[in-house]
């Protein structure tokens, strides 16, 4: 049975963000996710979690001036010294609240640039190296380019290449499913073909990106085969509820009861 973590940046967002942990417990989760945590400090995060009873699952590492545009610092090849002081800042965070997983976003730059590529390159040397010594897996996403254009990692074979190259066990990817069906499609076989690698799963409905029952993909079939492969991590529920968060929970009921 998947271990669902509610993605607290989408779900719950009818309370404010330190609410969202009461609201995702009540509701059934037993973990969360979220973007950033950087608004608030550490140990207020993990008084959060500790008092409703969560696993921290996985957060991002900063990625620059989101606001602004930026989505990741990682292939920036002028922002290395910035990325530097962005793993360090999510280490304190992921220390503090017991997290195991952090995400890094890559940015926004040309693949097919050697000098991109380089940066990235090295941006994830020395992540995964600094994650490796706190026994922390450094996460590396493939973003379909509808929703984030100009994104470096837009490629699940790119991500598997780099992975490789790596060879750090502890570089891992963030499969989405959401993105895995809009940029390459055939889900399931790509689940089979890559779960050695696969550190964490995010889910949405595809292509609305909302809750996971219903659109393109059998989402039971897809629970049952997390199962079947094996996979022991968490599924984060990283959707846009269609109207409020906690009346489109309807896929979630059978999963919950079996949670409890
Ligand atoms: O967009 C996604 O998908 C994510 O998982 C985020 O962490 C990156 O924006
Ligand atoms: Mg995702």
């Amino acid at each position: 049975m998947p271990a669902f973590a509610a993605n607290l940046t989408m779900m719950f967002t009818e309370w404010p963000f330190l609410d969202r942990f009461a609201a995702a417990a009540d509701a059934g989760f037993r973990a969360v996710e979220y973007l950033f945590p950087y608004e608030h400090g550490p140990d207020t995060v993990a008084q959060r979690l500790e008092r409703n009873g969560l696993t921290q699952a996985l957060f991002n590492m900063p990625p620059g001036d989101w606001a602004a545009g930026e989505r990741g610092l990682a292939a920036l090849p002028d922002r290395f010294d910035e990325f530097r002081a962005a793993v360090a800042r999510a280490l304190d965070y992921a220390g503090a609240t017991g997290c195991r997983r952090l995400h890094m976003m890559a940015g926004l730059a040309n693949s097919a640039d050697p000098v991109v590529l380089g940066a990235y390159r090295r941006a994830v040397r020395h992540a995964g190296e600094a994650l490796a010594d706190c026994g922390i897996d450094l996460l590396l996403e493939p973003i379909n380019g509808r929703d984030m254009p100009g994104y470096f990692l837009n490629d699940f074979g790119l991500a598997e290449r780099l992975i490789a190259e790596a060879g750090l066990p502890n570089v891992r990817l963030q499969f989405d499913l959401y993105h895995l069906q809009i940029l390459h499609g055939d889900v399931t076989m790509a689940l089979r073909r890559l779960m050695p690698l696969v550190g964490h799963v995010q889910v949405a409905s595809v292509p609305s990106r909302n809750e996971p029952d219903g659109e393109e993909l059998n989402w039971p079939f897809l629970f049952a085969e997390l199962d079947r492969l094996g996979y022991g991590g968490f599924v984060g529920c990283e959707y846009r509820p269609r109207a409020a968060t906690l009346d489109g929970l309807g896929w979630f009921a059978p999963y919950r009861a079996a949670a409890r």
